[in-house]
């Protein structure tokens, strides 16, 4: 039978190294704005890079044939909402803060889902020129390297990822640096964050380190990172342990479910509105 998605796994390959291209290219003066708070950044260039990403796939692929769902394009009022029917979930540059501050981890997320599941997904990590991806049931790859998760089964050995988002409220702050007080105590052997999510999925996928979980994050973040940690091994759950679910802004990646349960275990949990939720009027 022949294989429905193979051009567009292969064309998102390709328009991701382009839109990390650009980036990497840069503006002379990066003009930054901010979002849904003072430390939520934005820049010109994140918004160039999605429209590029967006009008190339409707130049292949035919303007209507495929839904969309930008980072800045739900920022601008774009409907984010994830139906049965194929969609790309785009974040043009993951890591727009370290992207504004030089900081060296920067990425470009195109993902595909088809009956809201994610059929492949492909992180640039522009920087360092590292091109990952995964298509469902067709294996996770670095550079065209097959990648797996860590097999370490041991808690008190592994490095853990985790974020702060972009939410400053105390009491989030508290309960986020409280889950990472009491997980660097287990002890683990490091607690690290690259900035970006997509990029973190990627560190968990070729084994660099164990899990990354985050509350607060969106669904164009970790849409690529969700089928290359799968496809490398690995497994998703929910922060409190249940069915992972892409728009509900919480995640736990992990290399096995050992892991991944011992971190939930530490997990306070606070409240995130869905990225699928209706708008306020
Ligand atoms: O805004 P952006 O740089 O695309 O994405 C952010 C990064 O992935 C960051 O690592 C994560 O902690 C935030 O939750 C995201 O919003
Ligand atoms: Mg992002």
């Amino acid at each position: 039978m022949e294989d429905p998605w193979q051009k567009a796994y292969d064309f998102a390959v390709a328009v991701a190294r382009k839109a990390g291209e650009i980036r990497k290219a840069g503006e002379s003066e990066i003009r930054v704005m901010t979002k849904s708070s003072t430390v939520d950044l934005v820049t010109k260039t994140d918004e160039r890079v999605e429209k590029i990403i967006i009008s190339s796939l409707k130049e292949e692929f035919g303007e209507d044939a495929h839904c969309f769902i930008g980072e800045e394009s739900v920022a601008k009022g774009e409907p984010c909402v994830l139906s049965d029917k194929p969609t790309w979930i785009i974040d043009p540059v993951d890591g727009t803060t370290n992207f504004v501050h030089g900081f060296p981890f920067v990425a470009v997320s195109i993902a595909f889902a088809v009956n809201k599941e994610v059929e492949f997904g492909v992180v640039y990590s522009c920087l360092e020129d590292k091109m990952y991806k995964a298509r469902k049931g067709k294996g996770a790859f670095c550079d065209d390297e097959p990648i797996q998760v860590s097999d370490m089964k041991d808690i008190n050995k592994s490095i853990i990822i985790s974020e702060h988002g972009t939410d400053r409220s105390p009491e989030k702050v508290t309960k986020i640096f409280s889950t990472m007080q009491k997980i660097l105590c287990i002890p683990v052997h490091g607690l690290r964050g690259s900035g970006t999510a997509a990029t973190n999925m990627c560190l968990v996928a070729t084994g660099a380190v164990e899990a990354f979980f985050e509350i607060g994050i969106h669904c164009w973040d970790i849409a690529a990172g969700v089928i290359i940690v799968k496809e490398a091994g690995g497994i998703l759950l929910d922060v409190d342990g249940g069915p992972f679910d892409l728009m509900s802004r919480r995640m736990v990646s992990a290399n096995n479910e050992l892991i991944a349960k011992r971190i939930i275990k530490e997990i306070e949990i606070f409240p995130v509105g869905r990225d699928d939720a209706p708008a306020e009027k």
